[in-house]
């Protein structure tokens, strides 16, 4: 791999938990040991794209194509892995980046500010995003009452008027008339021109032939291949054919055998031997565990608590439990060593204010003596 990269990957791998309930993740939280399946939506992926390249994502549905791209938008984090992105990125997906219940409008205003615009280059823009996006009226309605086509026309307009470096497209030209692609194959190119990389997924092979200098084929959570557009179009041209020829069962044997591989996915002998083959490669380089596991590792944020970190937050608990009960009892700590039980035994009984108990006593009074007047009054009437 050299160093002229605009985005480099390395080793990234993204874990799903699959909880059934809200409750189940809470737990997780707290626990050290979890029975949660887990499922592996990328399963160790490496690549580069250079400056000026346009690369194209391919893969059938579910093979992990949004989840690379969110993890180099920085809108999800990889479980382990290298990202390196050499400038600001824009994503257009059909249904990413826009908030639906704000209008066009202000979606453009959000999406601008968030990328660092200041309102007077917003102001100065506007007309042309809205023109571009060819929204019409619609622009001061709020987002939900668009379809696909409009929203995607926004998503594209305003990711390219931000003027990003690195622009991602995910799908969003799927869903637009003619006229409109031509207008986004015109602006992506320009983007080409000025020197700047795209990521373009898509399932038009045709858009990926057109757009991309080179393709990524993502399989079940794998790089199947990486090269030429052509060539690799023409191997996963061959690979949906004999998919297509398969019978209903063989396709749902097929998908299930890779879905499970993703489920049984064990990160620990992958890296083990990402190390073992960069030592055979490098048997210059020492430490070369330490090495991968900073690369793993290094530059990621765990979503999960540490098993120590766990540990630890129930060992300070017990101990804030411990003390408050020690505090309460009124014991010193020196005879609640010596005898445990009495943590629970309390030296004083709690006391009511004394005001209270004055209150409390004169009622007690009154009381008796109203009832000693009401047993004289019976009895004198027996009487
Ligand atoms: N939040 C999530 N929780 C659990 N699994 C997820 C989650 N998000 C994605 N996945 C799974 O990760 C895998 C990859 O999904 P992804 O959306 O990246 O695929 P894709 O190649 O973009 O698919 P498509 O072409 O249909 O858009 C899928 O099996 C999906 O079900």
């Amino acid at each position: 791999m050299t160093e002229d990269y605009k985005i480099k990957v390395q080793n990234v791998t993204k874990e799903y938990d699959l909880f059934k309930t809200q409750a189940d993740k809470l737990k997780s939280f707290f626990s050290v040991k979890t029975d949660v399946p887990h499922f592996w939506s990328l399963m160790g992926i490496s690549f580069e794209v250079k400056p000026g390249e346009a690369l194209g994502l391919i893969g059938v549905n579910g093979s992990g194509k949004s989840t690379i791209s969110n993890i180099i938008s920085g809108i999800i984090p990889q479980t382990t892995g290298l990202v390196d992105v050499r400038g600001d990125t824009s994503i257009v997906a059909i249904n990413a980046g826009l908030k639906k219940n704000l209008t066009g409008r202000e979606n453009i205003r959000l999406k601008s500010l968030m990328q660092g615009l200041t309102n007077e280059e917003i102001d100065d823009l506007m007309d042309e995003i809205i023109a571009f996006a060819d929204i019409g009226d619609f622009v001061d309605q709020p987002v939900k009452s668009y379809s696909s086509g409009m929203k995607s026309r926004l998503g594209f307009s305003i990711a390219v008027h931000i003027n990003p470096d690195i622009l991602i497209i995910d799908e969003a030209l799927s869903v637009g008339d003619d006229t409109f692609y031509q207008k986004c194959v015109d602006k992506i190119a320009d983007f080409k021109k000025q020197g700047k990389t795209i990521i373009f997924v898509s399932h038009s092979l045709k858009q990926i032939e057109f757009l991309c200098d080179r393709v990524a084929w993502i399989n079940y959570g794998k790089l199947r291949m990486i090269g030429k557009t052509d060539e690799v179009v023409s191997k996963y041209r061959e690979f949906i054919k004999w998919f297509k020829k398969l019978s209903k069962k063989e396709k749902a044997k097929f998908e299930a055998d890779q879905k499970q591989i993703q489920k049984d996915f064990d990160i620990d002998a992958y890296q083990k031997s990402v190390t073992d083959e960069e030592a055979k490669a490098h048997p210059e380089v020492k430490h070369m565990a330490a090495k991968i596991k900073k690369r793993f590792y290094g530059s990621v944020i765990s979503e999960k608590m540490p098993k120590t970190s766990v540990l630890f937050t129930w060992l300070v608990t017990v101990a804030i439990l411990l003390f408050c009960l020690v505090n309460v009892s009124g014991h010193p700590v020196t005879h609640i060593v010596k005898h445990p039980d009495s943590i629970v035994k309390p030296t004083k009984q709690l006391k009511l204010p004394t005001g209270v108990e004055k209150d409390n006593a004169k009622k007690a009074t009154k009381k008796h003596h109203k009832k000693t007047h009401h047993k004289k009054h019976v009895k004198s009437e027996e009487k």
